[in-house]
């Protein structure tokens, strides 16, 4: 039996998607160890569902620090020594700096509520509304120093309905984000989904396209 690797989460908010990734590892159906729960904002609801799960937290103020790089570098500091080898950002509102990244690339995802490469950044729903777009979504990626720019994983796609407003279409991606993020987690954890010099690789192959929610092996 092979030894759930460890992760940390990142988030700002009401940790929902956090929420998913607990559930999904408490079915038996997501093999990975949570080593922390941390966040900006000492109020989070992602905190506190870390907490009710006996989950290691952290809650650590950018107000204490010189710059976003010394906040960055002491952040990911207290990652590593969690013992995390994977690391998820979600909704996690935060840029980071480029070089507190880097040790992390390639064991870091996130998940964005767009289907990229449309709508990197923030305001996404109210982007694609702006646009007229048929379609929007959630993309799973890895995380480089680029914002937003790291390979697409994953996504899930849904059609925007004449009574979406940006409340009702983030309420409507959700259930896929919820669905979305375990199942690549899983990828990751188990080694199907792997970062190379080259990219990200799936089975044993370069990822030329993301994996569509739905597809075999990512339901
Ligand atoms: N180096 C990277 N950092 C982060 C990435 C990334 O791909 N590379 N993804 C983001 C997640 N994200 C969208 O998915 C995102 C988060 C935050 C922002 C942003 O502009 N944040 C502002 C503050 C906004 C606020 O406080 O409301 C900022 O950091 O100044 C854009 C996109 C996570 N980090
Ligand atoms: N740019 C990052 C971003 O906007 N991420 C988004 O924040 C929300 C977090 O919800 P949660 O706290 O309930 O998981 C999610 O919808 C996620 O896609």
């Amino acid at each position: 039996m092979a030894v759930p690797p460890r992760i940390a989460v990142l988030a700002s908010g009401r940790g929902s998607n956090l929420a998913a990734l607990i559930a999904a590892r408490d079915a038996g159906t997501l093999p990975v160890e949570f080593a922390l729960v941390a966040s900006d904002k000492a109020d989070a609801g992602a905190l506190r569902l870390a907490e009710a799960a006996g989950i290691p937290t952290l809650a650590l103020s950018p107000k204490a620090y010189p710059d976003r790089r010394a906040y960055d570098l002491d952040l990911l500091d207290r990652v590593a020594a969690s013992g995390a080898e994977l690391l998820v950002l979600a909704g996690f509102m935060r840029v980071i700096d480029a070089e507190a990244l880097r040790p992390w690339v390639g064991r870091v995802i996130n998940i964005h509520p767009s289907l990229l490469p449309k709508y990197r950044g923030l305001h996404t729903h109210r982007r694609a509304l702006e646009a007229g777009d048929a379609e929007h979504g959630v993309s799973v990626h890895f995380v480089t120093a680029e914002l937003d720019g790291g390979p697409v994983i994953a996504q899930a796609r849904l059609t925007i309905e004449a009574g979406d407003d940006e409340q009702r279409l983030a309420e409507r991606l959700l259930p896929l984000e919820h669905r979305l993020l375990p199942a690549v987690l899983g990828l990751l954890a188990s080694g199907r989904l792997q970062w190379r010099d080259d990219g990200a690789h799936y089975a044993g192959q370069p990822l030329s396209a993301p994996l569509l929610l739905g597809d075999r092996g990512l339901e």
